[in-house]
């Protein structure tokens, strides 16, 4: 069966009638079909980029079909991101309003197993209110962003990350549920004391919780960082692939590192765990690619401080490549999101003015190529990879402060072997013309090992 996805829109506060209907499916999330229904005329003089990002929300929600294949109702108030007071008052009015008869005869035709409010968080008060009326499942968007990770998280790190952040969910809300009418349920007496009692004790048990996570996850982090220590005395550069979530970041590590355990997916947080893969570069020089989590627009802070220690190895990369998803309508607010996320997990200021921007899926584009901002890529189609990888060692020898320097050396001897061991790259290596026993070799060798070469051979080389 294919799932059903549909989604119901309130309309602006003055309008009469204050929702429309959009109804959409899904076929193997590639394709969506939409029919708005429009249950009032006001609605009409609703603008096209409003029905825009609209539909663009209702994609991103396609992740919740993926979860669970039922019917989803998707309501989204019909208002501009962040507009935090206009949501209550649509909140309140809705609350009070006979519309919400209309919604909850909308969800039992459509048969749906779950309503989801698209806004950031819904009040307990709130959700318990849905849960009760529309008598199925309730998500905000927080909770389906959290059922998310906890579906697809694998690595011990990143489950122990998720834990601390649905903790952070609970806790942000806990002084809320002093709103909600609890009379029914029975707690207060198995507590023994009111409902102050048992605000307290749930308050100590979150507590205590959080900061046994908290201990765990620095043990998992310590180690985490070992290897990150060992890597950069391994002098590999590091190069961090980041973006907006389905981009197409693991596909293009997956096309320049060969790596064939990597799988790219047509679905929202598809990669979960930070991981590595090495590619060579065209002198020969190696570096890691870091496959990170993608980001998203309006994720609650506290997930993206939760992932922050995953997220450390963006701040400590050597370089950073922005995968764009040149193909989607809203490219340029999946940019300014990234730049936003990135500013917030505090990226030095270096990295991001030497970061690289790459225009991905170009297949799908009818544009010419030349007219695309970034280095124009297809990672599927293997287009532009060759530019990329150039400018990914550009990238990394300016930052990483590598040099290049050429000289001659005795075939086999002793500047020949530690060059060969120690250099980053051996770009070139050509037999002297004039004496067959010499190589003349172009190295590309850290600042460091330069000078340890200078000192341990006393060569007076000049660097280019
Ligand atoms: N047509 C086309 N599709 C692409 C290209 N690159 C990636 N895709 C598709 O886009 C989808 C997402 O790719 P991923 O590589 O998983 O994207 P991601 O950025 O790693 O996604 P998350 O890990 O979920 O953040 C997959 O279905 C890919 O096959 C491309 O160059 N052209
Ligand atoms: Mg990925």
């Amino acid at each position: 069966m294919i799932p059903f996805l549909s989604s119901i829109s309130f309309g602006r506060l003055n309008s009469k009638i204050l929702y429309n209907v959009l109804a959409s499916s899904f076929h193997n999330n590639h394709h969506i079909q939409c029919r708005s229904i429009h249950q009032d005329d006001s609605m009409n003089d609703s603008n096209q980029d409003d029905d825009h990002d609209l539909l663009n929300d209702v994609f991103q929600y396609n992740l919740l079909v993926d979860l669970s294949p039922k019917n989803v109702v998707v309501i989204m108030p019909r208002m501009k991101k962040g507009d935090l007071y206009r949501m209550r008052l649509i909140l309140k009015k809705f609350f009070g309003s006979t519309n919400r008869n209309h919604l909850r005869d909308y969800v039992r035709q459509e048969s749906a197993d779950a309503v989801v409010f698209a806004i950031n968080v819904l009040r307990p008060r709130q959700h318990h209110f849905f849960r009760n009326f529309f008598d199925v499942e309730v998500y905000d968007r927080f909770s389906t962003v959290l059922k998310i990770f906890r579906e697809r998280c694998s690595t011990k790190e990143a489950k122990l990350q998720l834990a601390l952040a649905e903790l952070e969910y609970v806790k942000k809300n806990l002084h809320h549920l002093q709103e909600c009418d609890f009379s029914q349920f029975s707690f207060s007496k198995s507590f023994g004391g009111n409902f102050d009692t048992f605000y307290q004790i749930k308050k100590q048990i979150i507590q205590e919780r959080e900061s046994r996570l908290k201990r765990s996850l620095s043990t998992v982090t310590n180690a985490y960082e070992i290897k990150r220590k060992n890597r950069t005395t391994m002098e590999i550069p590091t190069v961090a692939v980041v973006g907006y979530t389905n981009s197409g970041k693991t596909s293009l590590i997956k096309a320049l590192s060969h790596d064939t355990s990597l799988q790219p997916e047509d679905r929202l947080f598809a990669t979960l765990d930070v991981t590595t893969h090495q590619i060579t570069l065209p002198s020969k020089m190696k570096a890691l690619l870091i496959d990170t989590i993608g980001f998203i627009s309006e994720i609650p802070t506290t997930l993206v401080h939760c992932f922050r220690s995953t997220l450390r190895e963006i701040c400590t990369a050597n370089l950073i490549v922005h995968v764009v998803d040149a193909s989607h309508p809203n490219r340029y607010e999946q940019i300014n999101t990234v730049h936003q996320t990135l500013k917030e997990i505090e990226v030095p200021e270096k990295l991001l003015q030497t970061m690289i921007k790459v225009s991905n899926k170009v297949d799908k584009l009818s544009i010419p190529i030349d007219n695309i901002d970034g280095i124009a890529i297809s990672a599927t189609e293997r287009i532009g990879l060759d530019k990329l990888a150039r400018q990914i060692q550009k990238g990394l020898i300016e930052n990483t402060e590598r040099l290049a320097f050429e000289m001659r050396v005795a075939n086999g001897g002793e500047q020949y072997q530690w060059l060969y061991r120690e250099a980053s790259a051996i770009v070139e290596m050509k037999p002297d013309p004039h004496d067959a026993n010499f190589l003349i070799m172009k190295v590309l060798i850290t600042k460091s090992k330069f000078g340890k070469f200078v000192k341990l051979f006393h060569a007076n080389l000049n660097s280019q």
